[in-house]
């Protein structure tokens, strides 16, 4: 069966951990994201892959190839200007026209039954199948009135206040038949949600939506990137450490995943659901707590606390300093007795000197030094990357 990923955005709203990546190489549990989409994809029969690719393309090539380590084959389709969702896929028609196909978005983390949702929409006359969820605030969605039939009779993006008509939002997931190419006009931004629907509906084209059930998020923003880790670290299925672990009586709780040659100095604990990356090495009394993922060749030094945060790569964090809650991007230093408060989203390369406290929920751009002693209250961005 066949799939397309649209991965050509920017994740603008993800900055700071977009500039040096693309939205779909954000990793969770270590792996970029769109690997995990792309190893669902496989389990669920999807084995010819086609990704379209924009921004940053290269990094999503180089983290993929093509697709023969997941058991896929992956084309590619790069899109010079900003086609929209619809125009982007439209660049992909010579791989997808010859039969059905699900299309997801670069930034879906999922555990859906899309094999389900691929039969339903092949028994049907429907030229789309949109894949609805149904969610308490559907506000930042695309929302559909279905009837008894499936059949969507009201589409709307995005809807303002008092226009929620319906809570089912559509996850973005979508199945298509080939005959969608006749509609979507060529380089040109054309849009899925925006263009294609209102017109298909128009012209009383039949679109079916399909209630899914299941853990489905895209990675939209810093807080839909921390709750996709939290529920992917808690289906970590059990303790699984790699070659040359040292420890000296430290307390250690799974689910655990360790990578080769991590050590933990004595008296810290450890509280899964944790993954630790390779080279990574923990100091004494350290607690590293429940919900938190460390890359590799990282250095966690003593008496610091590490809960619910997502560490990158080759970070370093002080002696008797705490991250609660917090991201922290590829090579960025922590000094001695600092602290990143609840939603802290740290880029790459920062420098935080010593007794610097990072208030809650605020960014720091790329390369910015952290004077020691500073209290930050509010967003730091660097112009330079903008
Ligand atoms: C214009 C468009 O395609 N909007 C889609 C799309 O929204 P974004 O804000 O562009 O991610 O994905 C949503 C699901 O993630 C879906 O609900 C919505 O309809």
């Amino acid at each position: 069966m066949k799939a397309c990923i649209m991965c050509g955005g920017e994740g603008t709203r993800l900055r700071p951990l977009t500039f040096d990546r693309p939205k779909p190489s954000i990793p969770i549990m270590n792996k970029p994201s769109v690997v995990h989409l792309i190893e669902h994809l496989a389990k669920e029969g999807f084995n010819e892959i086609v990704i379209t690719i924009g921004y940053m393309a290269e990094k999503i090539e180089e983290s993929l190839g093509d697709g023969r380590m997941f058991g896929v084959h992956i084309d590619y389709v790069y899109e010079e200007t900003k086609l929209g969702t619809a125009g982007s896929v439209k660049n992909a028609e010579e791989y997808l026209k010859d039969e059905p196909f699900i299309i997801v978005g670069g930034d879906h983390v999922m555990d859906l039954n899309l094999r389900n949702m691929y039969r339903y929409h092949e028994t049907n006359d429907a030229m789309v199948t949109i894949g609805l969820m149904s969610i308490d605030d559907p506000r930042e969605f695309g929302i559909a009135d279905m009837d008894v039939n499936n059949r969507i009779h009201r589409f709307l993006e995005k809807p303002g206040p008092g226009e929620i008509f319906s809570n089912l939002a559509s996850t973005g997931i979508y199945m298509c038949c080939p005959e969608i190419f006749d509609w979507i006009p060529e380089n040109q931004q054309y849009d899925f949600a925006k263009d294609l629907f209102p017109a298909l509906m128009n012209d009383d084209r039949k679109i079916n939506g399909m209630l899914v059930r299941g853990h489905w998020t895209d990675v939209g923003s810093a807080h839909a990137y921390r709750e996709a880790q939290r529920w992917m670290l808690e289906s970590l299925p059990g303790t699984s450490i790699e070659g040359n672990f040292k420890t000296k009586n430290s307390r250690i709780v799974g689910p655990l995943k360790i990578g080769n040659n991590v050590s933990v100095g004595s008296n810290s604990a450890l509280v899964g659901p944790i993954v630790i990356g390779e080279n990574t090495t923990i100091g004494n009394n350290v607690l590293i707590g429940p919900y938190t993922a460390i890359g590799s060749n990282c250095v966690i030094k003593d008496n610091s606390r590490i809960l619910s945060s997502y560490i990158f790569n080759d970070v370093t964090i002080g002696n008797n300093s705490n991250a609660s809650g917090s991201i922290i991007d590829n090579n960025t230093v922590i000094g001695k007795n600092c602290s990143m408060e609840n939603g802290t989203v740290i880029g790459p390369r920062v420098n935080i000197n010593d007794d610097s406290t990072i208030h809650s929920d605020v960014k720091i751009w790329p390369e910015i030094n952290i004077k020691a002693g500073s209290r930050i209250k509010e967003t730091i961005i660097d112009p330079e990357f903008e």
